[in-house]
Parts: C-alpha cells; structure tokens; sequence
C-alpha cells in the first residue's frame, strides 16, 4: 500500500453541529486529525496512512504563515522516501489559494491532494468522509504524479491553478470555469482526461525554505463609483503589489489611473486581473499595459494572482520578469 500523510488544517471536513440536520450554523475545524481518519475505516484499503495536525482553522482565516509552514512540512515529508503523497485537510473557502500556493512552491512531482468538505462531519449525507477516501486514493496513485497540486471534492479532480469555489453552500461548489476539471474519481481509481498546461511544482522558480514571511499585496475589487481611497490605504499599509479584480477584461476606471500611475513611481507593482471569474486578461487591451508598466493575470483569478505576486517579489521587482511569471505558471 501506498504511504499517504494526511496534514490536517481544519474547515467544515472537521466542523460539527448540533444536530444531524445542521449544515450552516455548525463550527469548523473540531475534529483532530485521528478523528477524521477512525471516522473512516476504509481508508486502510487503499493506503498506509498517518496524520499530523498543522493549524485546526476555518479557511477563512487562513495566513501567509499558515501556508509557509504547510508548504515546509509538505517539503520535508514529500523528500522522504517512504512518504508517497500527501492529503491536506482544508477548509472550502480558500482551498483553491492554498492549492494554488502549494503548486507553486512544493518542491516534488509526488501527488499533493487538498481537500475539504461543504457538510459538517454530523450532517446527514456529510460529504467529508467520501472526499477523503477519494483524496487518499488519489494521493496514493501513480496516476496523480507530475499533475500539479490536486483539489478533489464531490468525485472531481481539478486542477490547482484553475478550480474555484463558485457556489456559497452547495456540495458541487468547486468548478473550472470554460476550462474544465482534470478528471473523475469512480470506482477507488482515479480517471484523468485532460491536464493543466502551466509548469508547477518541481518546476517552478520559487523557494521558500528560507522566508518566514511574504511580501505584502492586497487585493482592490472594481466597481461602478469606485475611488482610490482603498488601493491608497494598502499601499500606506506597506503593500507591495497590488492586484485589481477589476470590471470586465481588467478595465481601470479613468478616476483610477492617476493612482496606479502613482502607485508605479512609488515602485509598487500593479496587476490588473478580472472580477468576472473566466477569461483571459488581455496585455495591452483594455489599458496601456507596456506605457503604464502594468502587469496582466493572464486567466487568474484575483486572490490567486495575489499569490503568484508575493511569490514573484521574493525574487524581483521587474514588471517584465514578472509578466513572464504570470504566462509560465
Ligand atoms: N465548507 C467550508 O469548509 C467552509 C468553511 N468556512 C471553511 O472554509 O473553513
């Protein structure tokens, strides 16, 4: 059997009710990992499996120091010879951003599988349970080597960079918007049909064996009547880049220019990504992105092009660097 490390953080796949029939107002991240993995037995069909617990949160109150210490352990378990894949435990909410971070950062072709749930584990039909022997299957293929980070809920399999949460509570949340999911888990095996093109993983530039913190960005939504009065105040704050989901194609509203143009001579480094949720951000569509020295997300989302930006500023400050950055990965 396969040797699968279950790294637990917490999220409704550990939350509780008060009764079966509760499934909105229970609390997240109860349950310890052993646990969750004597709550299912089966699990020991498919792999040799051991958990260690590395935050017990809600994911939305995930951090940047949450993920470099998960992505050290991961880097550590996964150069052992006798760890084969590793499950993470994880709340929905931003899943798709540590499994994003994750898939940029881990240092090996070995499966990393994250996983959460939409039902608390005292829920009638709770989800959790299913989607964790699936995460273990998977974790513990061949199949699964050399895909990039792995998100699997609801018998899906996606694909880090891609997958999003699209639906507040529903169990078929997790979609990849025009894209596609990776593939099914049916029948204790994984089912792959397509990949996700973009270097990850062992492939990637980014190290963080050494950093104990990331650079700030933050995130500015765009809207109809919007001002600056936010993106001034992160940049007050200390951000170093900013990322705007903004309208349509990553459109910058005219009352918005004069503080990206001031936001570049300070050397703060402006992404322009999109609100819509699909699509790519055209370089030099809807602004002058080589004149105004700004960055495009190319079909990243907001909160995962954050990401990419801190990572990308522990190594450079180059606008252009940076750009290549967001087509490689
Ligand atoms: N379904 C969930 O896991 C939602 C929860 N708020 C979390 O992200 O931890």
């Amino acid at each position: 059997l396969p040797h699968v490390v279950i790294l637990a953080t917490g999220g409704t796949i550990a939350g509780t009710g008060a009764t079966s029939t509760t499934t909105i107002g229970y609390t997240a991240a109860k349950l310890g990992v052993d646990k969750m993995i004597e709550s299912v037995p089966e699990l020991k069909q498919v792999a040799d499996v051991r958990g260690e617990q590395v935050a017990q949160i809600a994911s939305e109150s995930m951090t940047n120091e949450v993920w470099l210490k998960l992505a050290k352990r991961v880097n550590q378990l996964l150069a052992q010879k006798d760890v084969d894949g590793i499950v993470i435990t994880h709340g929905t909410d931003t899943i798709e951003e540590t499994a994003y971070f994750l898939n940029l950062v881990v240092k090996s072709k070995k499966p990393v599988v994250v996983v959460g749930s939409m039902r608390p584990a005292t829920a009638i039909s709770a989800d959790g349970p299913i989607n964790l022997y699936n995460a273990v299957t998977l974790a513990g293929s061949k199949e699964a080597i050399g895909k990039g980070v792995l998100v699997s809920l609801n018998d899906q399999i996606n694909a880090a960079r891609e997958v999003t949460k699209s639906n507040t509570s529903t169990a078929d949340t997790f979609r990849t918007p025009d894209l596609g999911f990776l593939g099914y888990m049916q029948d204790n095996k994984p089912h792959f049909y397509r990949m996700s093109t973009r270097k990850n993983t062992a492939d990637t530039e980014f190290d963080v064996s050494k950093l104990d913190k990331l650079p700030r960005v933050d995130v500015v939504y765009g809207y109809a009547n919007m001002d600056r009065v936010a993106m001034d105040a992160d940049i007050a704050a200390g951000a170093k880049g900013i990322v705007q989901a903004g309208v349509g194609d990553g459109s910058i509203a005219a009352q918005m220019m004069p503080a990206f143009r001031d936001a570049r001579k300070q050397g703060v480094v402006m992404v322009r990504s999109s609100r819509v949720g699909s699509g790519i951000v055209a370089r030099n569509g809807e602004a002058n992105d080589d004149k105004e020295d700004l960055v495009v997300s190319d079909t990243l989302n907001a909160q995962k092009a954050r990401i990419l930006l801190m990572l990308a500023l522990t190594k450079t400050n180059d606008t252009k660097d940076i750009q290549r950055m967001f087509y490689t990965y």
